[in-house]
């Protein structure tokens, strides 16, 4: 376990220094619109939080202004579905990075309907399917888990999202149709779709995702809560996936540039953990290509710099 010794970090300056130098950047990346209810987001927010372990926080900016959670929802599903199924779960998703962009369908067919990692669709997909079947009303259940995680009952579904993503969700319906074809979907297409688009419909601030995801910088223990959601190696195993698949395609880019375990989703919020300190959201809703937010990985890069704290 490594321990940090930075109680006397100025964390609210580094943040607002952050915030300072990151503005030019705003303007640059490009807000989601193949979901269109996503197009609405306004393109100058920009928020930071932090929760350490030891039960400090700090943030700046927009960090309690409810945004569309998107993939970030997919580390939660994640960590239930390799709670309920343990390493079976390995069975029905892999452990590579994929190479290729999150929406991707290319490597099913030669893969045999197997997803490359469970942050890509089609992973997320599968593990939407690991809940779904293994559990009964899915989606209120796992609503209620990541308002456990995030310490607030007042989440929500934003239904104006759902509506968007159902009614666009094309891709991500021939993703699920064509991995039933090879068996590797259980349950009925449209329950596990809806399960899917669902999570990914929440909103949340940067405040509830960086608490939410303090049990990945724990060892699988929540410190609000003090209840463990995965072993310790489960935990080690998720940082490793986040770490190596948390950011589709630019994966190598962030590891590079961040050096952190993080999961970025099209809403424009990041979310990365330091093992044994603290987890850190970001929000900007400007793109980069690849789907991450544009002034987020920045803003990562440069509190791992300014900080001269990461993984390595
Ligand atoms: N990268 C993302 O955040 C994508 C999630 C989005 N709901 C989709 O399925 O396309």
């Amino acid at each position: 376990m490594i321990e940090h010794d930075l109680p006397l970090h100025n964390w609210q300056n580094t943040l607002e220094e952050i915030s300072n130098e990151i503005r030019p950047l705003l303007s640059k990346g490009k807000v989601a619109d193949y979901i269109p209810e996503l197009g609405t987001a306004d393109k100058q927010a920009f928020g930071i939080s932090i929760s350490l372990i030891n039960g400090s926080e700090y943030y700046v900016g927009d960090a309690l202004t409810n945004f569309s959670v998107q993939s970030i929802s997919k580390v939660f599903s994640l960590t239930k579905a390799f709670s309920i199924l343990k390493d079976d779960l390995w069975k029905r998703v892999g452990k590579e990075p994929s190479g290729n962009p999150f929406n991707s369908l290319v490597q099913l067919e030669n893969e045999n309907g197997k997803p490359r990692n469970p942050f890509i669709n089609a992973g997320a997909i599968v593990v939407a399917d690991c809940v779904v079947s293994n559990t009964e009303d899915s989606l209120n259940l796992i609503i209620d888990y990541i308002r456990e995680l995030a310490g607030n009952k007042n989440i929500q579904l934003n239904q104006a999202m759902l509506q968007s993503e159902k009614s666009f969700g094309h891709r991500n319906a021939a993703l699920a149709h064509f991995m039933k074809s090879y068996g590797n979907i259980e349950s009925d297409v449209d329950e596990v779709l809806d399960f899917y688009f669902g999570h990914c419909s929440l909103s949340m601030n940067c405040q509830d995702i960086s608490r939410a995801f303090l049990y990945l910088a724990n060892h699988g223990v929540h410190p609000r809560n003090n209840r463990r959601y995965l072993s310790a190696s489960q935990a080690k195993r998720i940082n490793s996936l986040l770490l190596t698949c948390g950011t589709y395609d630019a994966a190598g880019d962030f590891a590079f540039r961040v050096g952190l375990p993080g999961k970025s989703g099209v809403g424009g919020g990041i979310a990365a953990i330091i093992p044994g300190l603290l987890s850190i959201c970001i929000w900007s809703p400007g793109l980069d290509k690849y789907g991450n937010s544009l002034a987020g990985v920045k803003a990562l890069e440069l509190f791992t710099t300014k900080t001269g704290i990461s993984i390595f």
